[in-house]
């Protein structure tokens, strides 16, 4: 790491006697010693039963990574960085600083007596791209949901304007009609693979149409909008305001029922009177003129021909292809008509326009159904990142310690570069052939991960979202058949949770059950309230039971010594699952063990992982 932007540590209070178990990998403990100096002396302020300090460039994030039950006794002020992280109590962290000193290993190792806790191994190899050093990462953004709204373009307003020539005085009316607005259109494309870039925008505004000019030239239409999502995105209405559809409604009413509409009581006949939100005046118009003028009967409000084309609201979109075309979400608003509309034989020269209609807008939650093909489980610290990073050309960040990995990374596997013969030849659901698959790397599980203990349930829902799962499980972190019961425990419990959630859910919905005009109420949406906390929670996704996706096993670190008795334990147990001599680690009745198999790897040297790509493309055609 070099050292010029320097390195952040947490500074800890000091308590006495208690065991700091040290910095574990080398490569970080020189990037402490190789940091710039500054005023604080490790021995005063490093305390605390275990920690692992790890040295990083990068400044603290701006939001808390962690959620204070994530860490053993948990610290008060939560701005944990990144860089560090903490596996045991300790007293609080204070403030960040910058190392003075180097932490010597002798000072550091420790006094009171712990559970054992495996041994520091340096790493035996150089830092290469399989065996990174902790600050050789790129942080991919990533959202799997997120509350978006988008506005349809309002129309622009029509133009007063009138005909002048040499020897034409007062000439006719010739004022343009204004643009149609621009249209929101969503697509599904293969490629994509989070929602960030729309979690951070929230709001997606397509153009406004221009006004109409004189010389009856109208306006050009507002600027279209493509909002582009990854492959297995749900998209869900929350709320609607589409003042254009509530007017047209309640014309059609006033027309049935006779009823004069806002705007039409003080006149007689089929005059309106002047609203200042439809109707636009010549601008060299005095007030006093403005209230003897009488207006013409507004045209009936209209919408434009392509909002046939919108989905029936309340809107449920389940988008699991790819589009080759996109589809419209929110139509343009109509354009306001300009003073020729409104001559008449008493009334040549009508000063007066119509405004253009204002757009529609609609907000929606976004939720990813599919976040890869592949998804990574495993204990913290079981080599997932690694073996990622050997899979595809991910940086996920790799670190000897639990937890580095705190949102999950989905990088893609390259089938067919379009060098050469693909590395594995298959057809995908819609018959093309593939040319990669993706694979996602989650935050380690931890034994009562279903009761939302370390990172918890959220990223066990992402262990749900993908098609096929791969246990990797650590050859050197003891028993690898009770590693993968675990884990496999952990993941069935989380099922019968939301399988009890899922009832619950239905169960509320049937006795409040509220038909979708009274949800798409127009008037909740005039300014942007905090969407967030004022929805209530949709409905789960339904999706395949976890215990009925395909599976396998991959058993990493297989280049450490005294591995090999470990492998060949967990590979008798896979046989047996297979044979039905054990049951399915879930326990589950129709869970998934047609073919389930266990390929040992050693991923820090890309050794083994070349099979992984078929075997998936096997397993996904299950
Ligand atoms: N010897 C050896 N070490 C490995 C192998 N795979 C990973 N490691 C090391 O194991 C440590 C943890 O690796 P990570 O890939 O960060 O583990 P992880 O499962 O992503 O950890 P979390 O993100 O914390 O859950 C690192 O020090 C890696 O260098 C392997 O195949 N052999
Ligand atoms: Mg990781």
């Amino acid at each position: 790491m070099s050292n010029s932007e320097g390195a952040y540590v947490t500074r800890l209070r000091a308590t006495r006697g208690l065991t700091v178990q040290h910095p574990q990998l080398a490569t970080e403990t020189s990037d402490i010693e190789r940091a710039p100096p500054s005023h604080l002396n490790h021995r005063q302020h490093v305390s605390g039963s275990t920690v692992k300090l790890v040295a990083s460039r990068r400044m603290p994030p701006a939001r808390p990574l962690f959620r204070p039950h994530c860490l053993a006794g948990s610290l008060t002020p939560f701005l944990c960085p990144p860089a560090v992280f903490f596996d045991a109590p300790l007293a609080a962290v204070a403030r960040w600083c910058r190392i003075r000193q180097p932490l010597p290993l002798a000072r550091c190792s420790s006094s009171t007596t712990e559970a054992p806790r495996r041994q520091f191994q340096p790493p035996q190899t150089q830092p290469s791209h399989l065996n990174p050093t902790p600050d050789n990462y790129a942080l991919t953004p990533f959202a799997d949901r997120c509350i978006l709204t988008v506005e349809a373009g309002a129309g622009g307003h029509g133009c007063v304007s009138f005909l002048r020539e040499k020897y034409i005085e007062e000439g006719p009316a010739n004022g343009g009609d204004g643009g149609s607005g621009g249209n929101v259109y969503i697509q599904a494309v293969r490629g994509e693979t989070s929602l960030h870039k729309l979690a951070r925008r929230r709001l997606i505004k397509a153009g406004r149409g221009r006004n109409g000019q004189g010389k009856m030239r109208g306006g050009e239409r507002g600027a279209d909008v493509l909002i582009t999502v990854p492959v297995g995105t749900i998209v869900r209405e929350i709320q609607r305001h589409d003042p254009v559809g509530d007017e047209i409604l309640a014309y059609r009413q006033a027309e049935r029922f006779g009823r004069k509409l806002k705007g039409e009581e003080e006149v007689e006949g089929e005059k309106g009177s002047f609203r200042s939100d439809k109707w636009l005046v010549f601008p060299g118009m005095i007030p006093s003129e403005l209230n003897r003028m009488t207006f013409p009967t507004l045209p009936p409000p209209r919408k434009s021909h392509l909002a046939a084309l919108e989905p029936q609201a309340p809107i449920w979109l389940d988008l699991d292809k790819h589009m080759e075309t996109p589809m419209l979400l929110a139509a343009g608003s109509m354009g306001g008509v300009g003073n020729p509309h409104f001559v008449t034989p008493n009334q040549f020269r009508p000063k007066m326009a119509t405004r253009g209609d204002p757009g529609m807008k609609i907000s929606m939650q976004l939720e990813l159904k599919i976040l890869a093909d592949l998804g990574l489980v495993g204990l913290p610290n079981a080599g997932k990142s690694t073996l990622l990073r050997a899979l595809s050309n991910s940086r996920a960040r790799v670190g000897n310690w639990a937890f580095t990995t705190l949102q999950p990374n989905v990088g893609t596997v390259v089938l067919d570069n379009h060098k050469g013969r693909p590395a594995v030849m298959k057809r995908g659901r819609d018959g093309q052939l593939r040319e990669n698959f993706t694979v996602a790397d989650v935050p380690g599980l931890i034994e009562d991960a279903h009761l939302d203990k370390g990172l918890g349930l959220g990223f066990l829902r992402h262990v749900e979202r993908a098609a096929v799962l791969a246990f990797v499980i650590d050859l050197s972190a003891g028993d690898a058949v009770q590693a993968l019961k675990l884990l496999w425990r952990e993941v069935s419990e989380y099922e019968t949770l939301r399988g009890k959630e899922l009832n619950a859910e239905t169960e509320r919905r049937m006795v409040t059950y509220k038909p979708p005009s009274s949800l798409t109420s127009s008037t909740d949406l005039v300014e942007f309230p905090d969407l967030e906390s004022t929805i209530e929670p949709l409905p789960f996704i339904p999706t395949t039971p976890i215990s009925a996706k395909p599976w396998f096993v991959v058993a990493t670190k297989a280049d450490l010594p005294n591995t090999q008795d470990n492998y060949a334990a967990l590979q008798k147990h896979m046989g047996d699952v297979r044979t039905g001599a054990q049951p399915h680690p879930s326990n589950r009745k129709n869970a998934w063990k047609s073919n389930v198999q266990s390929v040992p790897i050693s991923a820090i040297r890309a050794e083994g992982v070349e099979v992984i790509p078929q075997l998936v493309m096997d397993l996904l055609e299950e």
